[in-house]
């Protein structure tokens, strides 16, 4: 049976990224998504907004929905310091068997646990099962629209504590227009955007930061 893209990626990285080195796995996703194949990882323009937010948060927990090929689990991970940790909810069990694989193959699985299935059966889980208290940081990146009732979601689990930043991408192209505009009106949420340009593409997307002020 022909290779999935997704299989193909890892297969790019497993021969030619350095086992044990984020950086390198990161770098090497790029490269063959931005000349081979496009895929919908968050890339390495947007990366970096992620990662000034994970660096200014330096979250003991983190959430991530929408773990894809594990390229932003990656991406995260390598920034946490020791001890912290990062959950990461996938639903396509394709995904999630190649994230598996992409974060062990990166040196990263101590810090990551990929949690398989709907983000919505996961979060209410979160305390109980996973041992949460509450989140530091969480990166939504899954389904549009998914994004608006999954942040209700983490309010109604009491997940989120005053401070606790959500970043949210894609909410220019595709587009989470109903999100944004739940999140920028509510008084909950201190909001601020993030322009820049989908993954790999000169077309105009952006991430929006809110944080939770309990
Ligand atoms: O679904 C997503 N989750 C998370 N991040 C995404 C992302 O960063 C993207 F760039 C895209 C995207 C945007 C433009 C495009 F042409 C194709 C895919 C998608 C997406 C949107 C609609 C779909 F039907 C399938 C995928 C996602
Ligand atoms: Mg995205």
């Amino acid at each position: 049976m022909n290779q999935s893209k997704e299989q193909r990626i890892l297969n790019f990285v497993l021969q030619n990224a350095v086992r044990g080195d984020p950086c390198s796995v990161m770098e090497t996703i790029d490269k063959y998504c931005s000349e081979k194949e496009w895929a919908m990882n968050v890339g390495d323009e947007k990366g970096v907004i992620l990662d000034k937010t994970v660096e200014e948060v330096n979250p003991k927990v983190a959430l991530e929905l929408g773990t894809y090929c594990g390229y932003s689990a990656v991406r995260i991970a390598r920034l946490l310091k020791a001890g912290a940790r990062l959950l990461t909810v996938e639903f396509n069990p394709e995904f999630a068997a190649i994230a598996k694989q992409m974060i062990e193959f990166a040196g990263v699985q101590d810090k990551v646990k990929l949690l398989e299935g709907p983000s919505e059966v996961i979060i209410p889980q979160l305390k109980k099962k996973y041992e949460v208290d509450t989140l530091d940081f969480v990166f939504v990146d899954h389904w549009k629209d998914r994004y608006t009732p999954d942040t209700i979601l983490l309010q109604e689990c009491s997940l989120l504590r005053k401070g606790s930043v959500l970043l949210a991408d894609n909410i220019i192209f595709p587009g989470a227009p109903e999100f944004v505009k739940y999140i920028r009106n509510n008084p909950r949420f201190q909001c601020s955007t993030y322009p820049s340009h989908l993954e790999y593409m000169k077309v105009q997307d952006a991430m929006e930061k809110a944080v939770f002020l309990g």
